[in-house]
């Protein structure tokens, strides 16, 4: 991850030094679930129904944020386990916790982040291809293993906890780590025994009960999205803040040269 540059923006717009700025706390949404779950199509019918599935990446009011992209770097060693499916990525010592931690921290301070993809081919972080974060009006930050660190997952102010059957899971993980992810069927079935689903009961699976809203079925479950984003519409409202929630607007006084 790039450092944050300290910029602060409104609406888009870099401010311009007044005393008094406008800096957006983002509602920050933690999406969990096993892989495969649907914690990414969940974000993303999130997206559409708030309107942003076709807004210009720079207006964005509301973005998804992976937490593969805070996987840790591997040593030589490690990477030659994990081209043939022998390295933990579900383990939490697979992730940067700190660095995490410390890009949420930056997003809820109204600071502009830029956050590497993860390339699964290579298994490292992809710094060509960036995503900038701009103050946004809510942040999902979604993968397996949101709700486990608990300094984290204080930050969030909703925790979805997307609950799909194991069946469904791998069935779904098989195709897709074949066809998008480089694998080979044996190397998908090793892995997932010898890690995956191990890791997903002793790790991902206790998190279920720091969630806030449990989603059957992940992105099939239309009545529960429709839900969720009809109570974050109600939180986006001019005014519209709960007393559990952030408010989203903060009137903030800082010292500024220019
Ligand atoms: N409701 C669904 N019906 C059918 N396929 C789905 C559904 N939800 C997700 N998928 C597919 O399953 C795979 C994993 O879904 P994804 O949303 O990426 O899960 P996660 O982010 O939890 O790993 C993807 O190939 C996706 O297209
Ligand atoms: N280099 C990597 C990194 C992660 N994985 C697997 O991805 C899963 C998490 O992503 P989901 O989209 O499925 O939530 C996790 O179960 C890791 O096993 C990988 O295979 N290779």
């Amino acid at each position: 991850m790039g450092e944050p540059n300290g910029d602060v923006r409104v609406n888009g717009i870099k401010e311009n030094g007044t005393d008094a700025e406008e800096v957006k706390t983002p509602f920050l949404i933690g999406v969990a679930g096993g892989t495969a779950s649907g914690k990414s199509t969940v974000c993303k019918r999130i997206m559409e129904q708030l309107g942003q599935a076709d807004m210009d990446h720079t207006q964005r009011q509301v973005v998804c944020i992976s937490q593969d992209s805070f996987y840790r770097e591997l040593t030589e060693a490690e990477k030659a386990k994990a081209k043939k499916g022998l390295f933990n990525f579900d383990h939490p010592d697979a992730f940067n916790e700190k660095l995490m931690y410390d890009t949420l921290q930056s997003i809820l301070a109204g600071k502009i982040v830029e956050i590497p993809s993860y390339d699964y081919r290579s298994n490292s972080r992809d710094f060509e291809n960036k995503l900038t974060i701009y103050p946004a009006d809510v942040v999902l930050f979604e993968g397996i293993l949101v709700f486990y660190f608990p300094a984290i997952r204080d930050l969030f102010h909703m925790k979805l906890f997307v609950d799909t059957d194991s069946d469904t899971r791998l069935a779904r993980r098989v195709p897709r780590d074949i066809n998008e992810r480089g694998r080979d069927l044996d190397q998908v079935l090793t892995q997932y025994m010898t890690f995956v689903k191990p890791a997903f009961e002793e790790f991902c699976s206790p998190t279920k009960k720091f969630a806030d809203v449990i989603i059957p079925r992940g992105a099939d479950n239309t009545v529960a999205i429709d839900l969720i984003v009809h109570h974050i519409g109600e939180i986006l409202r001019p005014g519209g803040c709960t007393a559990n929630a952030a408010p989203i607007i903060q009137l903030k006084r800082r010292d500024r040269e220019h």
